[in-house]
């Protein structure tokens, strides 16, 4: 069976947002997903308590599958090469960028790079709560910087008053257009909203794993589990029905506020387009990737739609209106084949 392509996730924000923080945060609530990580400066990532199986040059394997490479943003390609290589067992890869770095070159070489392993994952833009207002102004680039981003992180939550938290909110908001904020503090978000988690085949009873005795224990110990759920909402929607191509083209590429991914199947049930059409967007960017329905698989559409401040009924009604009501001939595909990848 073809593996799955690794999304790469770019984190990046301005010098002392939280980016480091944030990775270390991913790295300890990985809940079995295996990191590849490529940072600037090994220095302050957490991997002190994993236990370091080997180095090569610049890359540090880790027992649970992690691995960190130190670099600077013109090597990261043969890095994402390195850490998807075939045999990888890579789930997701993270790169943090340096305070400097500029967000847009990271972008176009994900986007552009010719690995087939490799998926762009998102821009995560950190935000520092308190000094974003007075950073922008000295640094007008940074608000570039927001209007890419697919996912916002205002954090440094905990350092701000209700009302400049607000304040600064609104701001962040503006500037982002339609991409979801996220407060935080501590960088916390909660990793599912960045990648799916996975299932491995598991043999049988056994000790707490590394990562389970590494978890971050601030995101148990309030007492209310499902917090971090709370701030992000995902909805489900299932059709028997087939959809209209255009329809779904129309909503993905003018999402509603807040929605950040899309993942799962699609059913057109259009003649000479009834394969099973696997769907993945994250921010703008949108994916669709043909293959065949399994023997007994019911042609149907299974989407989740992930996001933050969703109004989940509007959403729910956007889809409904995506369910096809009249026949359409293959010319309807167009829209949704070119953002067909080969696989
Ligand atoms: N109070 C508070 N401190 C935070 C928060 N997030 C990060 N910090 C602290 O802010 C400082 C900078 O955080 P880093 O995670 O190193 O920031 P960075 O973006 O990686 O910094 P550079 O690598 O210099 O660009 C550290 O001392 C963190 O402990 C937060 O939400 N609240």
């Amino acid at each position: 069976m073809a593996k799955r392509a690794i999304p790469v996730v770019l984190v990046a924000g301005f010098l002392g947002a939280g980016k480091t923080t944030l990775l270390n945060h991913l790295l300890r609530n990985n809940r079995g997903v295996r990191i590849g990580v490529i940072v600037n400066d090994f220095g302050a990532v957490n991997i002190d308590s994993m236990m370091v199986a080997g180095q090569v040059d610049s890359m540090v394997s880790l027992s649970n599958g992690c691995l960190c490479c130190a670099v600077d943003v013109s090597e990261m390609d043969s890095m994402l090469d390195r850490l998807a290589h075939p045999r990888s067992d890579i789930d997701v890869i993270v790169v943090e960028a340096s305070g400097l770095a500029e967000p847009r070159n990271m972008v176009r070489l994900v986007l552009g790079s010719e690995n087939p392993r490799i998926v762009y994952g998102g821009l995560v833009v950190l935000v520092d709560a308190v000094e974003f207002e007075d950073t922008r102004a000295a640094n007008p680039e940074l608000d570039l910087h927001v209007r890419m981003a697919d996912l916002l992180v205002l954090n440094k939550t905990d350092r701000i008053s209700e009302p400049d938290l607000r304040s600064v909110l609104a701001r962040v908001e503006e500037l982002g257009g339609r991409s979801p904020v996220l407060p935080t503090a501590h960088g916390r978000i909660d990793p599912r909203l960045l990648f799916d988690e996975v299932t491995r085949v598991d043999d049988g009873p056994r000790q707490l794993s590394l990562d389970e005795l590494l978890t971050d224990p601030h995101d148990h110990d309030c007492g209310d589990h499902d917090h971090l759920h709370d701030r992000y909402e995902a909805v489900t929607f299932t059709s028997a029905q087939p959809m209209d191509p255009r329809a779904l083209i129309r909503l993905l590429e003018d999402p509603p506020p807040g929605l950040y991914r899309v993942k799962g199947f699609v059913y057109f049930g259009i003649p000479g387009h009834t394969q099973r059409y696997t769907l993945q967007t994250v921010g703008r960017q949108i994916r669709f990737e043909t293959g065949p329905w399994g023997r007994r698989a019911a042609r149907v559409t299974e989407l989740v739609l992930i996001g933050t401040g969703l109004d989940a009924d509007a959403l729910a009604r956007r889809m409904d209106d995506c369910v096809r009501i009249h026949e359409s001939g293959a010319e309807a595909m167009t829209g949704v084949h070119r953002y067909v990848v080969e696989n």
